[in-house]
């Protein structure tokens, strides 16, 4: 069995308690491995490696830091059949979807955030009339948390610490536990790239006892966590008091709108893959689906059809469509939400129920289920249920489906399906999400602001914001006679 390290100085080391927490692997139930059950002791380790580092990489040339940088996403393009194969078996996420989406998502944030330091700059103010001239410096903060979930393993944990290092900060990371595979791997990949010791330092463990020393760590000066809204407010009550800069990219319970006016064919296609692509788990998914009621039976008649021909099967079969659920603690929450919109007086129009796969019989498999509800209130409407679960209604003004689209206390993205220029920008401004997406979904430029409204989160990341994020603005101003 095989039992993976910390990465602290360089080096992979064990958690100094020597305790150690199963890893399960989502297509078949087994344990197949073991990672450090680090306490606050490792995370002082990491920081100590950390803030040794911090001087001389705070000052190391952009050039230089930006081809270590790159260097590193050469790396993991070289290792991508390695590092899908990791991520599709520490998650459950089918094979394809590893090899063409999350590495070389990996990929692309480190190369480009390489790129873009070299585009940073600052502002001067010239205090006219004054003598005097203000400029603005952007300094490393020092060292820096970043904490990643489960759900896009290593394509959101390269996503924080690719900026975080770009800046000249020095990292304490932490990975899920339930996903570890990758950023380990990721380690190797660092020190071959020719990262000074100690500049990133990945310390495996638990949310409350791992997570939380780097949350609580009093020189640990900004957090970048994507997570739960739960666990956004607990890190935020941690770290407000001390005055540490937050980034937090939480939940969303995302509206899917759809006007009779749109491409219909593209529309289905991309609303397929909006709703369950990754297993539904993706904060952006189109979970809450409105139709114009013009062709509400239409899509539901053609919508349940191609859902229910996606195949659902072991993540490294190259014919499935849907792998396995993360874990099985998260399939029992999916599925309670089946019987919850029952209960509510909800519709299954397909799915509903575990798919048992053969020869992997005891894997976190789930039907794609599409509920028809009866209103937007209904808790299935209303919760992040993060799983392969969509629902639908019509709806038969702008105005109505803007309220409904409103009416939750997330606001992360919305997705529009629509012709009518007109209709486009006027709801696009109304809509309460940090990202707006007309007539596609999920197309992602990394220069963009990324980031939620409401209960999705604090802050936005993506190209210079990310780069603000992690250093501190300085203004100088300079009087002169
Ligand atoms: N990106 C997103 O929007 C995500 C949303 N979720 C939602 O959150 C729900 C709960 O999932 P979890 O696995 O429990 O996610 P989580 O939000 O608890 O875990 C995300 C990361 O935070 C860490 N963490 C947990 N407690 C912490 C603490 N007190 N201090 C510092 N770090 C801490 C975890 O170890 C993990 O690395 C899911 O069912 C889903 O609805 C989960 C993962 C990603
Ligand atoms: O940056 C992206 O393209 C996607 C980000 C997705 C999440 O933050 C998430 O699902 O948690």
């Amino acid at each position: 069995m095989q039992k993976i390290l910390n990465y602290i100085n360089g080096s992979y080391v064990a958690p100094k308690s020597n305790e150690w927490i199963d890893n399960y692997n989502p297509s078949n139930g087994e344990i197949y491995g073991q990672i450090p059950n680090s306490s606050a002791e490792d995370v002082e380790a990491a920081y100590q490696a950390a803030k040794a580092a911090f001087p001389s990489w705070s000052n190391t040339t952009l050039d230089e830091r930006s081809r270590i940088l790159s260097k590193i996403a050469d790396l993991i393009a070289e290792n991508i059949a390695d590092l899908a194969y990791a991520e599709s078996l520490d998650n459950g996420k089918p094979l394809s979807l590893a090899t063409q989406i999350d590495i070389p998502r990996a990929t692309s944030n480190f190369k480009f955030f390489s790129q873009a330091i070299t585009q940073f700059s600052s502002e001067a103010h010239e205090s006219i009339g004054h003598n005097a001239m203000n400029f603005t410096l952007r300094q490393s903060i020092g060292v820096v948390g970043c904490i990643s979930p489960w759900n896009l393993p290593l394509y959101l944990f390269t996503w924080k610490i690719a900026p975080a290092l770009a800046t000249g900060n020095t990292v304490v990371a932490k990975p899920s536990e339930v996903t570890p595979m990758t950023a380990y791997l990721l380690g190797e990949i660092c020190t071959k790239a020719g990262l000074p010791k100690g500049v990133l330092n990945i310390v495996h463990g638990l949310g409350h006892t791992t997570g939380q020393a780097i949350t609580e760590h009093p020189n640990i000066k900004a957090i970048s966590f994507t997570g739960g809204t739960a666990t956004g407010a607990h890190i935020a009550r941690t770290a407000a008091p001390m005055f540490k800069k937050l980034s937090l990219e939480l939940g969303g319970k995302n509206p899917n709108i759809i006007f009779a006016d749109c491409d219909y064919d593209e529309m289905l296609n991309v609303t397929v893959r909006s709703s369950f692509a990754n297993q539904g788990q993706i904060c952006l998914c189109g979970s809450r689906i409105f139709v114009e009621r013009s062709i509400y039976d239409k899509f539901k008649t053609d919508f349940v059809a191609r859902v229910k021909a996606l195949k659902v099967g072991n993540p490294f079969d190259e014919t499935t469509k849907i792998g396995a659920l993360v874990s099985k603690p998260h399939l029992e929450k999916v599925k309670s939400y089946i019987d919850i919109a029952k209960e509510e007086g909800g519709t299954v129009l397909c799915g509903g129920n575990e798919v048992v796969v053969e020869g992997s019989e005891n894997g976190y498999y789930l039907e794609p289920t599409v509920i028809e509800v009866q209103t937007d209130q209904c808790r299935v409407n209303q919760e992040e249920i993060f799983g392969p679960i969509v629902t639908m209604m019509p709806f038969d003004s702008e105005e109505e489906v803007l309220a409904m689209a409103n009416g939750v206390r997330y606001g992360l993205s919305a997705t529009l399906w629509t012709n009518n220029l007109n209709r486009t920008m006027n709801m696009a401004k109304k809509l309460e999400a940090g990202i707006v997406w007309v007539n596609t979904w999920l197309m992602r430029d990394l220069r963009t602001p990324f980031g939620g409204m409401k209960n999705s989160g604090v802050g936005r990341e993506g190209g210079m914001e990310a780069l603000r994020f992690f250093t501190e603005p300085k203004n100088i101003c300079i009087k002169y006679k």
